[in-house]
């Protein structure tokens, strides 16, 4: 079957997306940086996010919005959880008589409500094949086709088998799920404790410290997701533990490698710009205080890191809070 899928989001994950997927079907990438798009036809690569990989013929690079979803088979929606409802708003205005399937690769919550940005979909879209694509999977590594699992979660195993094949082939294997509100909840959620892992080893706190972080960031993680009604398996699975312990333990993170800077003692700002891509961590952990709070879910790592960015607390005092707490039961 070769179809076409429209990509929206020309960073680092869509474009990596789009080399897999052009392996067997038509891509349209789709960037809002009209000068990036220039500039990705012009090299047939993607040199600012992904400048290893150049692009197979079948990726079609695309500024007109309309041009690039019209007559797509299924669309990925890969950018920054912050442009996820303007891309929805995008895709209303077009009135499509159907809406194909749409696959998020977004990780991230909705910032204004903090809510799923499934809810914001089904909201704007509510009978729309709404599914969502996560697990442990860098761009750099999938764009080199070495080999990956991920999970795809929806609401029901049609609107699964309707968009797993585009993905399952080659070097990337797709688990079905259908809990889509705890996929998309670890999915978030592991990018706070990446990055409180990253501070934790730019103070030079070790190795012990890092597992503690993974583990305990797992139960918090859990807890928080069986509250919002995930169900306890997925924070198991490769959208949880999986992609945790990728993010929390190797350089490739954007969240880890932010946590490195602001641990080695860069300020926030200047943690961003040398990270200088998406730091989806930084993005949420307001959303994910906010959600313990108002539901009393007991978030210790969570609260810290947001503390040391909204609050302006020092990792290391922060960090040393989490050690001085009082005595509990695993
Ligand atoms: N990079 C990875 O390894 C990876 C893997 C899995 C999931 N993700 C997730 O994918 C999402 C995108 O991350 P990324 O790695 O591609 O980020 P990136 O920093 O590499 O690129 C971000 C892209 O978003 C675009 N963008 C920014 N604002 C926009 C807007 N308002 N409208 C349209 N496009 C806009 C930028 O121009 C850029 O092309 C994030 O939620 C991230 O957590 C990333
Ligand atoms: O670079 P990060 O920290 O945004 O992580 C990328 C992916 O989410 C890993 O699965």
């Amino acid at each position: 079957m070769n179809k076409t899928i429209a990509v929206i989001g020309a960073g680092s994950w869509g474009t990596a997306l789009a080399i897999h997927l052009a392996a067997k079907h038509s891509v349209n990438l789709w960037s809002h940086n009209k000068e990036h798009v220039a500039e990705m036809r012009a090299l047939r690569l993607n040199e600012r996010f992904l400048p290893e990989t150049p692009f197979p013929d079948s990726i079609s690079l695309f500024e007109d919005f309309n041009e690039t979803v019209i007559n797509a088979d299924i669309i990925l929606i890969a950018t920054p959880s912050t442009a996820f409802n303007e891309m929805l708003q995008k895709l209303q205005k077009l009135q499509l008589p159907k809406l194909p399937p749409v696959v998020s690769a977004t990780k991230g919550l909705d910032h204004s409500t903090n809510g799923f940005l499934s809810d914001t979909f089904y909201q704007t879209f509510p009978n729309a094949n709404f599914t969502v694509l996560s697990g442990p999977s860098f761009a750099k590594e999938v764009a080199k086709l070495y080999p990956t699992a991920i999970a795809i979660a929806g609401k029901n195993e049609l609107e699964l088998e309707a968009v797993i094949p585009y993905f399952h082939h080659d070097n990337m294997r797709v688990y079905g799920n259908l809990d889509i509100k705890g996929v998309q909840l670890a999915g978030a959620y592991k990018n706070v404790i990446a990055i409180a892992t990253g501070i934790s080893d730019g103070l030079g706190f070790g190795a012990n410290a890092r597992a503690a972080l993974i583990t305990r960031g797992l139960a918090e993680m859990t807890r928080l997701g069986i509250a919002l009604q995930g169900d306890p398996e997925t924070f198991k699975g490769l959208a949880g533990l999986g992609d945790l312990v990728l993010t929390a333990t190797d350089n490739q993170s954007r969240n880890r490698r932010f946590g490195l800077y602001l641990g080695q003692g860069l300020k926030t700002n200047e943690a961003f710009e040398e990270v200088g891509q998406v730091v989806e961590g930084a993005n949420i952990v307001k959303n994910i205080y906010e959600l313990g709070e108002t539901m009393g879910i007991d978030l210790p790592i969570a609260q810290q890191v947001y503390k040391i960015l909204h609050k302006n607390v020092l990792p290391n005092t922060s960090l040393r809070q989490l050690l001085s707490r009082e005595q509990k039961i695993e």
